[in-house]
């Protein structure tokens, strides 16, 4: 297969479990948190689909940054914020990455301070991905993004490779250092499989200046995962 070829079936994979998702765990009246990346858009897209069809009109969102925030306003999504609704029924979002119990790796997206603030204040947190995603322990096929204050920033690259990590600055589209919508940067730590991912959460979670990391462990209520032999829904 070539890689266009398996790309598409990836994108068919994202669109099938954002929209099993959609369908199976957004009730009318509900406070939604929507993701960020090509899966999360899936599943705006099957909202807004939703309410063109007179269904779910009483929902509000919360989106987990500025792109899915813009995209869901051009769908026609009504938006909210946290401020107004601090407790969510129900987020829908993606991952980089997903071990057997459920721990993500993401922020792929850049999103991961917003996308892990959301997921907290969420009653259900349910991650849609396709079956790539899937991996036997975290690291494996990804790296870990730490977002990092610019003051002092190598100072947290140094902490960080002392930690294990091949530490990279993300890069922008257009060459420029990655800028979150904090205005902070991302540091791409690949530490490989993680053996601890707790510990490791700690000692990332303790260091001023490391904003925050893209290990979300114990957040995750359910997933669902689509591939070549459909849909699957587990929960944690
Ligand atoms: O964490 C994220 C963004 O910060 C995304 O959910 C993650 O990168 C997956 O993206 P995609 O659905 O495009 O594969």
């Amino acid at each position: 297969m070539s890689q266009e070829d398996a790309g598409a079936l990836d994108a068919r994979y994202k669109q099938a479990a954002a929209e099993w998702a959609v369908d199976g765990f957004v009730q009318p009246g509900m406070v939604v948190g929507l993701g960020t990346g090509s899966t999360a858009a899936f599943a705006v897209q099957r909202l807004a689909a939703l309410r063109a069809q007179g269904q779910l009109l009483d929902v509000v969102s919360v989106p987990t940054s500025r792109a899915t925030e813009s995209l869901a306003r051009s769908l026609g999504v009504p938006l909210s914020t946290l401020e107004e609704h601090p407790s969510l029924d129900v987020t829908i979002d993606g991952a980089d990455e997903v071990s057997p119990d459920l721990s993500l790796i993401k922020g792929g997206g850049g999103a991961l301070l917003r996308e892990k603030i959301v997921a907290q204040a969420s009653q259900r947190v349910v991650i849609v991905v396709d079956a790539s995603k899937l991996s036997p322990a975290l690291g494996t096929r990804w790296h870990v993004p730490v977002e990092v204050l610019p003051f002092g920033w190598r100072s947290q690259q140094r902490y960080l490779e002392s930690l294990g990590a091949r530490v990279t600055v993300r890069q922008g589209s257009d060459g420029a250092p990655f800028l979150t919508d904090q205005g902070n940067l991302v540091l791409d730590c690949a530490f490989g499989p993680i053996d601890a991912p707790v510990p490791l959460a700690l000692r990332l979670g303790a260091r001023a200046g490391l904003v925050e990391h893209g290990l979300f462990l114990g957040i995750a209520t359910d997933l669902v995962v689509a591939g070549p032999h459909g849909v699957e829904h587990r929960e944690r």
